[in-house]
């Protein structure tokens, strides 16, 4: 059952704005740029909410690929373990998305991770949802790869509940 950020946090806005601020060198600059626009899709597709790129300024979500410290109180951890984390909505960091660049960062069912399936349930913590205790929720905390994705019901009534 999904659980949202206490107090629902939530954005007061249905027009979100994002900004990818670096890449990594695992994909092609364009591949990363359409799993990122896929994993907003995901939600868009069950709300109100639009998902807007902006190429300069401040975004809501500033998306981000880091290693170890990487500017926050949550190092990275290295390959594998932590794979990724988000804040929930709101001003400044709230919103964000940073993704551990130890990883090997892929789309396929090889070694790796899908950025594409880490990166849904990232942004699904940027929307204001926290984890599911249903395995095979999105917002699950474990990593696992799903060829055909689809959102679970247990996502789509958390994120319905917020938007
Ligand atoms: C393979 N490694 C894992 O499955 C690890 N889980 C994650 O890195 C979560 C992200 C996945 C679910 C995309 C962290 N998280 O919740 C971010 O919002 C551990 C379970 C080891 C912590
Ligand atoms: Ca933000
Ligand atoms: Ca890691
Ligand atoms: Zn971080
Ligand atoms: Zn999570």
């Amino acid at each position: 059952n999904y659980q949202t950020f206490e107090g629902d946090l939530k954005w007061d806005h249905n027009d979100v704005t994002y900004r990818i601020l670096n890449y990594s060198p695992d994909l092609d600059a364009s591949i990363i740029d359409d799993a990122f626009a896929r994993a907003f899709s995901v939600w868009s597709d069950v709300t109100p909410l639009t998902f807007t790129r902006l190429y300069d300024g401040t975004a809501d979500i500033m998306i981000s690929f880091g290693k170890k410290n990487h500017g926050d109180p949550y190092p990275f951890d290295g390959k594998d373990g932590l794979l990724a984390h988000a804040y929930p909505p709101g001003e400044e960091i709230k919103g964000d998305a940073h993704f551990d660049d130890d990883e090997f960062w892929t789309l396929g069912n090889g070694p790796g991770y899908s950025l594409f399936l880490v990166a849904a349930h990232e942004f699904g913590h940027a929307l204001g949802l926290e984890h599911s205790n249903i395995q095979d929720a999105l917002m699950y905390p474990m990593y696992k790869y799903i060829a055909d994705f689809s959102l679970h019901q247990d996502d789509i009534e958390g994120i319905q509940y917020l938007y």
